[in-house]
């Protein structure tokens, strides 16, 4: 993805397990944002491929007929392939299922809780609707439509341990709960994937470890998961698959004790000039002993003198 001389994702390529949680981290500015922005059709890529693949019988060869063919996408009996580069953003979320959070809130804050989840839902409720007035007004399969849809935001709500507040306005609600509703609301609209980003900014423990059980939740469902976060704590405990990005390139990619030992996302954060900005204790350890090394080597008096 370039953005005119810049190039903000380059050299990458990585998979995302069906029923995993995978995480994308990286020092800030690595480019984290930008590819879930091309993932969701906020951006288009320059160049490149962006595959969602949905049930078992979506093999490569049908991913290579697709892509040589001029279609956006080929579904057949539950399964599909589609070519996220080629298909506009509302598409991405409403034929290939993926579904996305923001890295700051996003919920209508005047509207309630439930409406919120509605609000999610309202695709199916207007093609129940038949797409006219006199449809939301008489037709059973609307009345239908509204009841399952009421039913599923319940079932969220319950969820992520605010059904009591259905009514109240999302706006009022603590920042922790408005992000467990922000994911409550993605999920009202069954995606196959569901993209986060930094889910966990701003969380006290408390809320972090809530968040965590939840997107647990998530994964047994068989919602497959790609998060951005900050917060290694969370990365490190439920993250099936780690990709590391450093200036728009992947450096790493492996399960998360691979990642946390490789070399090569050490010396990342080795540019970071705050050392308390690296959250990854492990990574922070050797930074701080690799400079110190460095240092000695450079100056031993200056490197006696900082200890
Ligand atoms: N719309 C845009 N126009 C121009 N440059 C952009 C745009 N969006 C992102 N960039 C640039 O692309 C690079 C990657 O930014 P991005 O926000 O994707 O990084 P990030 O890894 O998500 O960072 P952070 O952790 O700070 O959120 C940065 O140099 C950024 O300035």
């Amino acid at each position: 993805m370039r953005f005119g001389g810049l190039v903000a994702v380059g050299d990458l390529s990585f998979s995302v397990g069906r029923g995993d949680i995978t995480a994308l981290i990286g020092p800030n500015g690595a480019g984290k944002t930008t590819v879930f922005n091309c993932v969701t059709g906020f951006y288009k890529p320059t160049e490149g491929r962006i595959v969602m693949r949905h049930g078992a019988g979506a093999k490569a060869n049908l991913v290579e007929k697709v892509t040589g063919s001029s279609a956006r996408y080929e579904t057949d009996k539950g399964s599909g392939v589609f070519l996220l580069e080629r298909m506009p953003d509302f598409e991405i979320s409403k034929k290939a299922k993926v579904a996305r959070t923001f890295q700051n809130i996003r919920l209508f804050g005047g509207m309630t809780l439930l409406e919120n989840l509605l609000v999610a839902q309202h695709n199916p409720l207007t093609v129940a609707s038949g797409f006219t007035f006199a449809g939301i007004l008489g037709l059973s399969s609307y009345r239908k439509a509204h009841r399952e849809a009421v039913e599923k935001a319940v079932y969220w709500l319950e969820r992520v341990g605010l059904v009591d507040r259905a009514d109240d306005p999302a706006g009022d609600l603590p920042y922790g709960d408005q992000r467990r509703l922000e994911i409550a609301r993605a999920m009202c609209t069954d995606p196959q994937l569901l993209c986060l980003d930094e889910p966990a900014a701003g969380l006290n423990p408390r809320e972090s470890t809530e968040l965590n059980q939840f997107l647990q939740f998530i994964r047994e469902q068989g919602t497959s998961v790609l998060l951005i976060e900050h917060d290694m704590g969370v990365v490190m405990e439920i993250s099936d698959h780690v990709v590391v990005l450093d200036y728009g390139v992947k450096i790493s990619d492996g399960d998360s004790g691979f990642v946390k030992n490789d070399p090569k996302v050490i010396a990342a954060y080795l540019g970071v000039d705050d050392e308390a900005e690296i959250d990854v204790p492990e990574v922070r350890a050797e930074v701080t002993a690799a400079r110190h090394e460095h240092e000695h080597q450079a100056d031993p008096q200056a490197a006696r003198d900082s200890n």
